[in-house]
C-alpha cells in the first residue's frame, strides 16, 4: 500500500525511470545518453532523496501542527554508513528501482557500490547513534539528531606490508546527495574573550565579551521510518567564517591574512578525532564540542520560542540526551542562556536544566572520562568556566549537608579536579546535572554502580538506569542478508517481524525443520561465497567455503584482545604442524578473519595489526597446513565491509576481557544473522546468553566478578604451557620482526598481562575446540544458528529506543497521518 502514491511523486518504475534521468540531465548536468556508473549513481540518489525530502517536509509540518515533547540527541559522532539502499528499503520501494533500472540497462547492486560510506564517527558509540536515528524514525517519535559535518571523515585504513597507515578520508569530494544545506539555518557561535560585570536595573549580571565569532551553518539529512511516512532529521554543523569582517585587517590592505583568518574559522568542523579511547584535552576537540552544542541550542531555543514564550515549559517540550559526556559542555550553555541571556535566576535554570538532561555512558575505563584542563577552558569559555564553579559550588554546599567533612568523598565527587593539571570532570558535571544516567548494558551499569561512578549512586540511586544497546534489523537483516529476510518471512507469513522484531522468535518452532534447514545452510553459503570473492578480490587469499569462517571486526583495543585470538590462531598453527595425515583429517578447516582500524597514534593496536599479517604471510603458504587454516586481515574496516562480512560469518569472537566491554553491539549484528558467538561474559553477552541459552554459544574466561583477584595476583598468576609457547614463538621471531614484537609479547608477560590472555588462554582454546565440535554436526550448528536469530529480538534498537522514550525521555510517537 504504501511507497506506491508517495506525496506528488509517484513510485512505479515508469515515473522512476524519467526521474533518475532528469536528474543525469539536470542535475548531474550529463547527457542522458552518456554517463556512467557514478553518474548513474548520483542521479538514482538523487531521485531517492526527492523522496525524501517530501515525507520530510510533511513530517516536519505534522510535528509543527502537534507541537508534541521533541527529543534532541546530541552526539559528536554518528557512523551512517552508505544511505541508498536503507532509504529505497524504508521507503518500500526497492522492488520498483530495481525494475526502473534493469529497464534503462543497470545493475541496482553496481550502482549501490558507488556510493562511499559516510564514517563520521569511530565505532560502538557512532554506530549506535545510526540505529537509533534509524528506530526513533520507524516508531515516529519527534525526535532530531544534532552533530558535526566533519568534512573529513575516520581516516581509511591502508595496510603496507602489514602495517597500518591512514589516508584522509575526504569523503564530500564528489558533494553528498544525502544532505540539504541550509544557507538560512545559520547561527553564530562565540569563542574566547573575557567576561564582564553589568548592572540592570539594580541587578548585575556577568555578561560574556567573546573575541571571536564562527557562523554555524546547518546540513539536513532525512532520516526515513520503515514503514511509516515519517522521515526525522539530522541535522550536521558546518563551520563558514562569520560574515563579520576584521576591517582592520582589510583596511591595512592584509587581505591576505583576512582571508587566512576567515579560513581558520572553518577548521573547527574539519576533521573527525580518530581516537576512541582517552580523552587528550585537546582545544580543537573543546572547540567542536562546543561549536555544536552551541548551535543545537540556539536551534532548539529558537523553535521552542515560535510556539512558547514560557521557559516553565521548555521541559515539558524538550528532552536533551548527550551521548556520553562528550557534548556536556551543554549543561553549561543551557545555564548561560537562561540565566546571562533569557535573565532567569540560577535556581530556576537550574531546575529546568536537571528536568531535561539525560545522558548514556559508554566507556568503563575511567580514563576514558574526559577532563578539560581549566585553563583551557577558561581560555576558551570563560563564562562556562564561571558557571561550571557556580555549579560545583552548590553541589559541595549540598554534599556537605549530606556527608559533612568526609572530604574524600567530596573531592572524589567534585567537578574540579585539584592536582598538579586542575580540571572540569565532564562526567561529574554530567552526573550532577542529569535526571538520568544510562549504562548501556545491565553489566556496564553494576561497573558504574559499584566502580565508577560509586559514590554519585550512594547519593542518587533513583539517576542509574541501564538501556541494553540495540541495533536496527533494517540495515542489519533487510538491508545487508536478502536472502535472510525473505527465509524469515516466508517461514513467519509476515514481514511485520521488520517493524516488531519480537515476533522473531517464533523461528524457534521450525529450529529443527529440515527444510528451514537446508534454506538456512543455502543462505548461509551464498552469503560466505560473496565473503570468499570479496577476501580473494581484496587480499588474493583463495578460502574454501567448506571451512567455519572464523570473524572478529572491532577496532583494535587491547581489551578487546585481538592478541588472544592470534595467539589461539598460532595455537592452531603449531598443532596442525605436529599432526599426521590422519589427524589432519579430523581438523576442521577455518578462516580466521580479523578487521579494525587501530587509533593513528595506539603503537601497541598497531603491533597487533602487523602480528595478524606476518602470522597469516607465514600460516597462508605453509604446504603442510593447505586449506586446513587461513589467516585474513580485511582492510579498511567500515560500516559496509560490516554488512558484507557480517552475513557470511559462521562463528564470531567477543573476547574482551570480563568487565572492560561496556556492551558491544557487533555481537548483536552477528546474532541477527544466525553467526554463533565465542564470548566472554561481559557487557550485552550475557543478556545474550539469557535469551537464547548458553548452550546456544561458546562461553569462556574469568568472569567479571573474578578479575579484581586475578589481577592482584600478578606475577603467581600461571598462564598455560601453550600460552607460553606461542609467546615464545613470537618472541623468538617465529613470525619475523622479533624486534617489533618485542614489546608486545612484554603486555602478556606474566605479571604485566593486565588484560588476563595468560589466564583465560587454556578455556579460551577449550571453547574453540567445541566449536569445532559443534560445527561437524551441520544439522546441530544449522539449530544453533536459527535459535540465535530467533532470540534476537531484545536486540533491535526499537527495543531500546523505546525504553529511552518511556523511561528517560518521556515522549511520544507522533506519526504523520497522510
Ligand atoms: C574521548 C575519546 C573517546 C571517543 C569515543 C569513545 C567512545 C565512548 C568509545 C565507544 O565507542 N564505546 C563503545 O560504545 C558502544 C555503544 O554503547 C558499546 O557497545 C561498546 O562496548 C563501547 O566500547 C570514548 C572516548
Amino acid at each position: 500500500m504504501f511507497g506506491l502514491m508517495d506525496g506528488f511523486l509517484k513510485n512505479d518504475a515508469v515515473s522512476l525511470q524519467k526521474d533518475i534521468l532528469d536528474h543525469v540531465e539536470y542535475t548531474v548536468a550529463r547527457s542522458r545518453f552518456n554517463f556512467d556508473d557514478f553518474e548513474a549513481y548520483q542521479a538514482l540518489a538523487h531521485s531517492v532523496r526527492d523522496r525524501l525530502i517530501e515525507r520530510w517536509h510533511d513530517t516536519h509540518q505534522y510535528f509543527k501542527k502537534k507541537d508534541p515533547k521533541r527529543l534532541y540527541f546530541l552526539s559528536l559522532e554518528f557512523l551512517m554508513g552508505r544511505s541508498l539502499t536503507n532509504s529505497v528499503t524504508n521507503l518500500g520501494i526497492q522492488d520498483q528501482y530495481a525494475d526502473a533500472l534493469s529497464q534503462l540497462g543497470f545493475d541496482y547492486e553496481v550502482l549501490a557500490e558507488q556510493e562511499g560510506d559516510a564514517a563520521l564517527g569511530n565505532g560502538g558509540l557512532a554506530r549506535l547513534a545510526a540505529c537509533q536515528m534509524d528506530s526513533l524514525a520507524t516508531l515516529d517519535y519527534p525526535a532530531w539528531g544534532y552533530g558535526l559535518r566533519y568534512q573529513y571523515g575516520l581516516f581509511r585504513q591502508i595496510i603496507v606490508d602489514g602495517f597500518q597507515h591512514e589516508q584522509p578520508d575526504f569523503w564530500l569530494n564528489f558533494g553528498n546527495p544525502w544532505e540539504i544545506e541550509r544557507v538560512h539555518v545559520s547561527y553564530p557561535v562565540k569563542f574566547y574573550g573575557t567576561v564582564e560585570e553589568e548592572v540592570l536595573n539594580g541587578k548585575t549580571f556577568r555578561v560574556w565579551i567573546p573575541a571571536e565569532s564562527v557562523e554555524a551553518v546547518a546540513y539536513d539529512n532525512p532520516i526515513p521510518g520503515y514503514g511509516t511516512r515519517n522521515a526525522i532529521n539530522l541535522r550536521l554543523w558546518a563551520a563558514k567564517p562569520s560574515d563579520q569582517y576584521d576591517m582592520e585587517s582589510y583596511t591595512t590592505g592584509d587581505y591576505i591574512n583576512a582571508i587566512v583568518n576567515r579560513q581558520k574559522a572553518e577548521t573547527i568542523s574539519n576533521v573527525l578525532y580518530p581516537d576512541d579511547r582517552s580523552y587528550q584535552g585537546k582545544e580543537l576537540r573543546l572547540k567542536q564540542q562546543y561549536f555544536f552544542v552551541s548551535a543545537s541550542l540556539q536551534d532548539i531555543i529558537r523553535r521552542f520560542k515560535d510556539l512558547h514564550n514560557n521557559f516553565d515549559e521548555f521541559p515539558e517540550k524538550v528532552a536533551l540526551q548527550i551521548n556520553d559526556t562528550h557534548p556536556s559542555i551543554a549543561i553549561a550553555e543551557v545555564m548561560r542562556v537562561l540565566v546571562d541571556e533569557e535573565h532567569l535566576d540560577w535556581s530556576k535554570a537550574w531546575g529546568i536544566a536537571c528536568k531535561i538532561f539525560s545522558v548514556t555512558i559508554h566507556a568503563v575505563q575511567p580514563e576514558a572520562l574526559e577532563k578539560v584542563p581549566i585553563d583551557l577552558l577558561g581560555s576558551v569559555l570563560p563564562r562556562h568556566l564561571e558557571i561550571i564553579y557556580e555549579i560545583n559550588y552548590c553541589l559541595m554546599e549540598e554534599l556537605k549537608k549530606i556527608f559533612g567533612q568526609d572530604y574524600d568523598k567530596l573531592s572524589r565527587m567534585s567537578i574540579i579536579e585539584e592536582g598538579a593539571v586542575k580540571c572540569i570532570r565532564m562526567a561529574n558535571l554530567s552526573l550532577a546535572c542529569c535526571h538520568t544516567v544510562n549504562g548501556v548494558s545491565r553489566l556496564h551499569l553494576e561497573t558504574l554502580k559499584t566502580r565508577v561512578f560509586k559514590d554519585f549512586y550512594e547519593l542518587w540511586p533513583q539517576k542509574f538506569q541501564f538501556k541494553t544497546n540495540g541495533v536496527t534489523q533494517r540495515r542489519w537483516i533487510v538491508v545487508s542478508n536478502p536472502s535472510l529476510c525473505s527465509i524469515i518471512s516466508k517461514w513467519l507469513g509476515t514481514e511485520a517481524w521488520i517493524r516488531n522484531v519480537d515476533l522473531i522468535a517464533g523461528l524457534r518452532e521450525y529450529a529443527e525443520d529440515p527444510d528451514l534447514h537446508a534454506e538456512w545452510k543455502n543462505m548461509k553459503k551464498v552469503n560466505k561465497m560473496r565473503l570468499a570473492e570479496y577476501i580473494e578480490t581484496l587480499t588474493s587469499v583463495k578460502v574454501s567455503l567448506d571451512a567455519m569462517f572464523d570473524v572478529q571486526i572491532k577496532r583494535i583495543h587491547e581489551y578487546k584482545r585481538q592478541l588472544l585470538n592470534i595467539l589461539g590462531i598460532i595455537h592452531r598453527y603449531d598443532c596442525i604442524k605436529n599432526m599426521d595425515e590422519s589427524d589432519k583429517r579430523r581438523v576442521v578447516p577455518r578462516v580466521c578473519i580479523i578487521g579494525g582500524k587501530a587509533a593513528p597514534g595506539y603503537e601497541v593496536a598497531k603491533k597487533i595489526i602487523k602480528l595478524c599479517h606476518a602470522v597469516a604471510d607465514k600460516v597462508n603458504i605453509d604446504p603442510d597446513v593447505g586449506d586446513l587454516l587461513k589467516v585474513v586481515f580485511i582492510p579498511d574496516y567500515n560500516v559496509s565491509v560490516a554488512e558484507l562480512v557480517i552475513p557470511g560469518t559462521d562463528l564470531s569472537q567477543h573476547l574482551s576481557t570480563a568487565g572492560h566491554e561496556a556492551s558491544g553491539t557487533g555481537c548483536m549484528k552477528f546474532l541477527m544473522n544466525g553467526s554463533l558467538l565465542l564470548a566472554t561474559a561481559d557487557g550485552s553477552a550475557v543478556e545474550i546468553a539469557e535469551e537464547i541459552g548458553a548452550t546456544n554459544m561458546f562461553l569462556f574466561g574469568a568472569k567479571v566478578d573474578e578479575v579484581p583477584a586475578l589481577r592482584e595476583k600478578g606475577t603467581s598468576l600461571k598462564g598455560s604451557l601453550q600460552f607460553a609457547r606461542v609467546v615464545r614463538m613470537v618472541r623468538d621471531g617465529h613470525f619475523g620482526f622479533k624486534d617489533y614484537f618485542k614489546s608486545l609479547c612484554e603486555t602478556v608477560e606474566e605479571g604485566k598481562d593486565f588484560y588476563l590472555l595468560g589466564y583465560d588462554f587454556a578455556s579460551y582454546l577449550e571453547a574453540q575446540a567445541t566449536a569445532d565440535r559443534a560445527f561437524v554436526d551441520q544439522e546441530k550448528w544449522t539449530q544453533m544458528s536459527i535459535l540465535s536469530t530467533a532470540g534476537s529480538g531484545k536486540f533491535s534498537s526499537d527495543r531500546t529506543i523505546e525504553e529511552y522514550a518511556e523511561q528517560s525521555w518521556g515522549i511520544e510517537p507522533c506519526k504523520c497521518p497522510f
